[in-house]
């Protein structure tokens, strides 16, 4: 493979090289968040800003952790976690924003992914489609305690994932309006809980990556409620889900400690 890390051991896309990041490592899509994130951190660095990665590197309960962000979509959230990998990093939460599809997921909520819908493009370049989406039990379970300690009003269930975000929202303007129609008509009869983009990729490449990876999201909004005509609260602040990926992470290392 051509050499891109310009032979310094330094990842080509997100800047960072092996000791600039902790074993774990927040995913946020939007490189605004990071700093937020960091901000849970005791002594957050930025390490690295290149392209959509921001990388902040700090401590929690003495233990090295980083945020680095993935941009939108499959294609940079693998190219992240591959880096992330390469530096060292075997721990990942995804922690992000989604739209919720069952009526009883409402803007504001949390939803923590228990499996992934592959109805992007970037997970199919690496496990044929028959193999599972599904998030590390680990972490996922230290999401769903950091959710009850944190007494957050949280949804745990399947997420679909898809490449176009206008595809979910106005798929009557797309031309190929009658697939994702009634696939998305299929995915809230099988009880998809939200839409997001990322993790099934991160999903499918932690599992080739041997790494642990689950995903928290804030629901943002629910169109079906809107559809229904019931009332769609709207909500962008991301704190709640910050809390509980920051929760997760110290029950972990605290676990890690006892060991
Ligand atoms: O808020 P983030 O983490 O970017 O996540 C969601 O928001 C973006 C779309 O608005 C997609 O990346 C989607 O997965
Ligand atoms: O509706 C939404 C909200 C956030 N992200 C998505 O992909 N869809």
């Amino acid at each position: 493979m051509v050499d891109y890390t310009e032979g310094a051991g330094i990842q080509y896309h997100v800047g960072l090289k092996e000791g600039d990041v902790g074993k774990y490592v927040i995913l946020p899509g939007d490189p605004k968040r990071c700093q937020k994130i960091a901000q849970y951190f005791e002594n957050p660095v930025l390490i690295a800003d290149s392209r959509e990665f921001v990388t902040y590197t700090g401590t929690l309960d003495g233990r090295k952790v980083s945020v680095t962000s993935t941009g939108i979509g499959g294609p940079s959230a693998s190219i992240a976690l591959e880096e992330l990998c390469n530096c060292g990093a075997d721990t990942f939460i995804r922690v992000g924003t989604c739209g919720g599809m069952q009526t009883e997921v409402c803007g504001g909520d949390l939803v923590i992914a228990t499996g992934a819908v592959r109805m992007e493009g970037t997970s199919k370049e690496y496990a044929p489609v028959e193999y599972p989406a599904v998030p590390n039990l680990e972490v996922t379970n230290a999401l769903v305690e950091a959710a009850k300690k944190e007494n957050v009003s949280y949804h745990t269930g399947i997420v679909q994932c898809k490449d176009s975000f206008y595809g979910q929202h106005q798929p009557e303007k797309h031309p190929v309006s009658y697939e994702l129609t009634e696939k998305w008509n299929a995915w809230l009869r099988m009880g998809c809980m939200a839409s997001e983009m990322e993790s099934a990729a991160l999903f499918i490449v932690g599992a080739y990556r041997r790494v642990r990876v689950g995903s928290v999201f804030l629901v943002v909004a629910n169109q079906e409620r809107e559809r229904q005509g019931l009332p769609n609260k709207q909500a962008h602040e991301t704190d709640c889900a910050i809390k509980v990926a920051v929760q997760a992470i110290r029950d972990m290392i605290q676990k890690e400690k006892l060991k």
